[in-house]
């Protein structure tokens, strides 16, 4: 569990956090949402202990970091990847880590292996892939086997074999009954992986909710139909009804809305009319996402690699 309370960080006139207050519980995935500049990795090392509020605190299983009594084996964060000595071999680092904080050889062995890096671990940590870096710091992460986890922008750099490894891995985490939070700025992406979101822009919440809920209340929700075989007339007039818009996407597909699945596979079984696909959609978490961040985006005409940029597309899940 993590608390934030009236979290806040100013630097000179600007907030970086500002008046943060909310919850990371265990057992899910949260996903800690925001433009570029938005606070989030502030907001991280004021959990790590790394940087000290202006106001408000922020505390982990209760407890300020400073004054959790075995902080590795409690708390394991990813903030920055490439923050390893260059000619350190990845075991090497993992092991002097290990023994600096009282955690057994054995226990590096394993989080290789977790992390899909045994056989590059007598490699300097210098000649690693950003994607490999990744690995080797979630692996630091993991030594202890903390009840909370931090990642920032994990996926950030990985291709997608990487990006769909940490995906299971957080889902694994958490299911395992671990804290987990996770930032980022590639949204679609965190609609696949988060089960909770905590949004912010300038420093500010702005969400803090299932993720589900989010798509629902924001993400503009339709269905997508596409019948098995011809169905007559009298199917196509019944979801006209009861639907607020119903428009053809080829002969055989439609993009329902105003129902949602139940209520469309209700509908095509009264009328015994088979269905091949049935699948509930969402405009995308980033069209989402700058409609309510619209004023928040720090740096919107001088910094392209917002989330501006960011390719819309349609979410599922
Ligand atoms: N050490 C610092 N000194 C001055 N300003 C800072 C410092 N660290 C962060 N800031 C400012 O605080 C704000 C929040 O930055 P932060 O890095 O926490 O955002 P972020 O959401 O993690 O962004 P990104 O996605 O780009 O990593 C920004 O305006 C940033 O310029």
């Amino acid at each position: 569990m993590i608390e934030l309370r009236g979290l806040t960080k100013r630097y000179g006139p600007v907030a970086a956090v500002d008046d943060l207050t909310c919850t990371v519980a265990p057992g899910v995935v949260t996903g800690f949402l925001g433009p570029n500049g938005a606070g989030k990795t502030t907001t991280m090392r004021m959990v790590l202990g790394l940087d000290h509020p202006t106001a408000g605190d922020a505390t982990v299983l209760g407890r300020r970091f400073a004054a959790l009594p075995a902080p590795m084996r409690q708390v394991g964060a990813l903030l920055d990847p490439r923050a390893v000595h260059p000619n350190r071999t990845a075991r090497g680092h993992l092991r002097a880590l290990a023994y600096s904080n009282g955690i057994s050889r054995r226990r590096v062995d394993e989080v290789l292996g977790l992390v899909g890096l045994e056989n590059v671990a007598g490699r300097r940590a210098g000649s690693f892939s950003l994607g490999m870096s990744q690995r080797l710091g979630i692996a630091a992460a993991l030594l202890g086997e903390p009840a909370v986890l931090l990642f920032d922008e994990p996926v950030n750099g990985l291709d997608p074999e990487g990006i769909r490894w940490i995906r299971d891995l957080l889902r694994r985490l958490a299911a395992s009954g671990r804290t987990v939070l996770v930032s980022s700025h590639l949204l679609s992406e965190m609609a696949l992986t988060a089960d909770q979101l905590i949004v912010v822009g300038r420093g500010r919440l702005i969400a803090d909710t299932t993720t589900e809920d989010f798509l629902r209340r924001y993400g503009n929700p339709t269905v997508r139909v596409r019948l098995a075989e011809p169905a007559g007339s009298g199917f196509r007039r019944r979801l006209a009804q009861a639907a607020e818009q119903v428009v053809a996407e080829a002969d055989d597909t439609w993009i329902v809305s105003g129902l949602d699945s139940a209520e469309v596979g209700a509908i095509a079984a009264a009328d015994q009319v088979t269905l091949a696909e049935l699948t509930p959609r969402y405009s995308s978490l980033e069209e989402v996402f700058m409609r309510l961040t619209s004023d928040s985006v720090e740096f919107r005409v001088d910094q392209p690699a917002g989330p501006a940029a960011v390719a819309a597309g349609e979410v599922t899940r």
